[in-house]
């Protein structure tokens, strides 16, 4: 049997609850057509106005903290090494930017020809050889982001060298470069000789920001005291004219101000050790040998156990005192040009490297060498730069796990002993952290975050909506429930 007004009472539906509760008092059966009761069409009709709110609430909760459509900021960083110039751009969402690990390389654009330094003859073309990159960069930022793209050169060593060497010469070389950026579109920013303790820095934190070392979870905000001071990597730089090495050593005291660095990086405070060997990179150190073992020889003829069996190679020796590496010791020499000899030895040649170090004498608690302070090593370490291109070389980059020192020992004993005409002939470095730096992009406190993502934010309001929704409904049911339902008539 179905329950229903009669045919001439809709219109006093729309007249009101009382009304309508009154008219539930004396239902009226028909026999016939079932109808919709009075009280289920006024709550079909609250039931639905309760859903369009909630519909209203989710909808407007879900809009309104829409992420807005992603902003990408550009910067770009050259780095004028002594051996050559890479250009590199970076890309980072603009309402991140004080986020970590946010920072991702786009573009590595390797410069043609020599490094900066390699054209104090010929200045003009340190900046001619950068107009190739520069263009490669335009074509890799959106044009519209051209004028506010930051672009940096930092050169390193081998400029520090030639300003060394020769101060207005290394002027004019950086005026160059200057040139070719400042004609280039991008917000140019500055071209300079950063020092090797600078660059130090950078590395580490280079190493550490792709690390995420600096990185603590967010709920630890809430808990500050629980806050560990995570440990952070080391840094190796192997370059071509300095080698640098960077690391928070355990012992609170760095012994010698000119090595130490203090930061203070998303809230916490690091004392971290630096220093960088001018004279120590890869191809200077290898002259220092050269030049070493020159004393020793009569006649020029080297037999190097450095070099593969077979390799030949004649020099002149003037090229060998080109800069303030080497002792001027050219004048006493009874011979113009060095003739080269390789033997390939591994052992032998470690030896006549060690040469170059000495260990003699220690003016600190403890040492590297030179008498430059260097504080027990810490910590696992991160290197870079040639560390990496001869352990790619030598295909020991692909293990997953660290290659342990005594299978890469192997590994170079017995690539040094193949003979001369058998061989063919992402980055990290300290560029990212210069720029992360000059961007202020590292603030040194922390910066306030929301406690949750968007889409936790967004499950919160569509669960918190929907339990008021019911709990409206709830109340309003016991509170004012229709007669129809009192009586048990629906
Ligand atoms: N792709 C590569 N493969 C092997 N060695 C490389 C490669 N690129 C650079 N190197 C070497 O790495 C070193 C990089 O030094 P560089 O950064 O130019 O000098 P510095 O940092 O001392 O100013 C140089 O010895 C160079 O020969
Ligand atoms: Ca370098």
């Amino acid at each position: 049997m179905h329950l229903s007004l009669s045919s001439s009472e809709p219109a006093e539906a729309e007249k009101g609850g009382e009304r309508t509760l009154a008219l539930m008092d004396e239902p009226k059966v028909t026999g016939t057509k079932p109808r919709t009761s009075w009280p289920r069409k006024a709550l079909l009709i609250l039931g639905f106005l309760f859903a369009l709110a909630a519909i209203a609430l989710v909808a407007m909760a879900v809009s309104q903290n829409k992420p807005l459509p992603k902003n990408i900021k550009y910067g770009i960083v050259l780095d004028a090494g002594s051996s050559h110039t890479n250009l590199y751009v970076y890309e980072w969402p603009a309402e991140k930017e004080n986020d970590t690990g946010v920072v991702h390389q786009v573009e590595v654009c390797k410069v043609e020809g020599l490094g900066i330094s390699g054209y104090s003859q010929d200045t003009e073309k340190a900046g001619l050889s950068l107009q190739h990159c520069m263009k490669r960069a335009q074509e890799v930022v959106p044009e519209q982001q051209h004028r506010e793209t930051p672009v940096y050169l930092g050169a390193t060593a081998g400029m520090r060298l030639l300003s060394l060497q020769n101060r207005s010469m290394a002027d004019r070389v950086l005026s160059a470069v200057e040139k070719t950026l400042r004609s280039s579109p991008f917000n140019f920013q500055g071209a300079r000789v950063i020092s090797g303790q600078e660059e130090g820095a950078y590395g580490w934190i280079t190493i550490n920001y792709l690390l995420g070392n600096f990185k603590q979870p967010g709920w630890l905000n809430f808990l500050p005291h629980l806050r560990s001071s995570r440990g952070t990597s080391g840094a190796l730089d192997l370059g071509g004219a300095s080698t640098q090495i960077t690391f928070a050593p355990d012992q609170e005291l760095i012994e010698s101000q000119e090595n130490s660095l203090h930061f203070r990086l998303y809230g916490k405070n690091y004392n971290v050790y630096t220093h960088s060997f001018l004279c120590y990179g890869k191809d200077q150190a290898l002259r220092l040998k050269l030049a070493t073992d020159l004393q020793s020889t009569q006649n020029g003829s080297l037999l190097d156990p450095c070099f593969h069996l077979g390799y030949l190679r004649i020099m002149n020796i003037s090229d060998l005192y080109t800069n303030p590496c080497i002792a001027n010791g050219e004048q006493q020499l009874p011979f113009t040009q060095l003739h080269l000899q390789g033997n390939g030895d591994y052992q032998r040649c470690r030896m006549t490297i060690q040469k170059i170090f000495n260990t003699s004498y220690c003016p600190y608690s403890s040492c590297a060498f030179n008498g430059i302070f260097l504080p027990p090593l810490q910590g696992e370490f991160g290197a870079f730069s040639a560390f990496y291109f001869v352990m790619n070389f030598l295909n020991l980059t692909t293990e997953k796990s660290p290659v342990p020192l005594d299978k890469a020992t192997s590994a170079v004993e017995s690539f040094c002993s193949r003979p001369w005409h058998e061989i063919g002939s992402s980055d990290a470095g300290w560029t990212l952290g210069y720029m992360l730096n000059l961007t202020n992009m590292i603030p040194a406190e922390k910066p306030p975050t929301r406690p949750l993502s968007h889409a936790s934010y967004v499950g919160l309001m569509v669960f918190c909506s929907l339990v008021l929704v019911a709990v409206l409904l709830l109340s309003w049911l016991t509170f004012h429930k229709p007669k129809c339902l009192q009586k048990g008539l629906i």
